[in-house]
């Protein structure tokens, strides 16, 4: 079964939806970089209206280590995301389990970055380049997804219902996350989408 995070939540409303739909983890953006950004009360506010059993990510992005230690106090997410040029010894100082991006903009070029992250729970694989943020919508070529290492990989990147499915059996992620696919505008999820991106993972399943 592939894993699903519906990332980029502004609204109480979008993650409960999410949830209920069967979305296995949600995200909220921390960081000034995006135009996602929430406030770290509203952070709060989606976290703690999530039900058991669905993971809560806040994604930072080469924030200051104070801001991200203030995240983990105030929003208390179950995994960090770090989305930037962080180094594996500056992610694992919170200790708190992480996520790290990795920027696959330059294609093969990029997949040295995968060895560098031993610490991270798992490597999320998203189709922008290097320092650019996320949430943008761009895609890699989902062949490049490696095979042999240990870590949890996630799929990220101009994902959609309808590509989705073709991604999952190309790449075969551990999980998929959407933001811009399954929105209106920018922090905005659309419903029907939402619904039928989390149907097309289930059914490529
Ligand atoms: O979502 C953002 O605004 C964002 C900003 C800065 C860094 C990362 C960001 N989002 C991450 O990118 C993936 C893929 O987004 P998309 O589906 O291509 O729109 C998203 O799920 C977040 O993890």
């Amino acid at each position: 079964m592939t894993r699903i995070k519906c990332c980029g939540m502004t609204r109480v409303e979008d993650a409960l939806l999410a949830a209920q739909l069967g979305a296995d983890a949600i995200g909220v953006v921390m960081t000034a970089h995006s135009k996602r950004q929430v406030s770290l009360a509203q952070a709060k506010a989606i976290v703690d209206a999530m039900p058991p059993f669905v993971t809560t990510v806040a994604l930072c992005m080469d924030d200051d280590a104070g801001f991200v230690q203030e995240v983990i106090d105030v929003v208390h997410p179950s995994l960090l995301q770090f989305h930037g040029t962080e180094s594996d010894e500056w992610c694992k100082q919170f200790g708190h389990p992480y996520l790290k991006a990795i920027a696959m903009g330059e294609g093969a070029a990029a997949l040295y970055q995968l060895r560098d992250h031993p610490h991270a729970a798992g490597l999320l694989l998203d189709g922008h380049g290097l320092g650019e943020p996320g949430g943008s919508g761009k895609s890699f070529d989902w062949s490049l997804m490696p095979r042999d290492l240990k870590q949890p990989l996630i799929l990220a990147g101009g994902l959609t219902a309808a590509n989705v499915a073709e991604a999952i059996r190309i790449a075969q992620p551990w999980a998929v996350d959407v933001s811009s696919g399954i929105e209106s505008a920018p922090g905005i999820k659309d419903p029907i989408k939402l619904r039928d991106f989390i149907a097309a993972v289930r059914a490529a399943a």
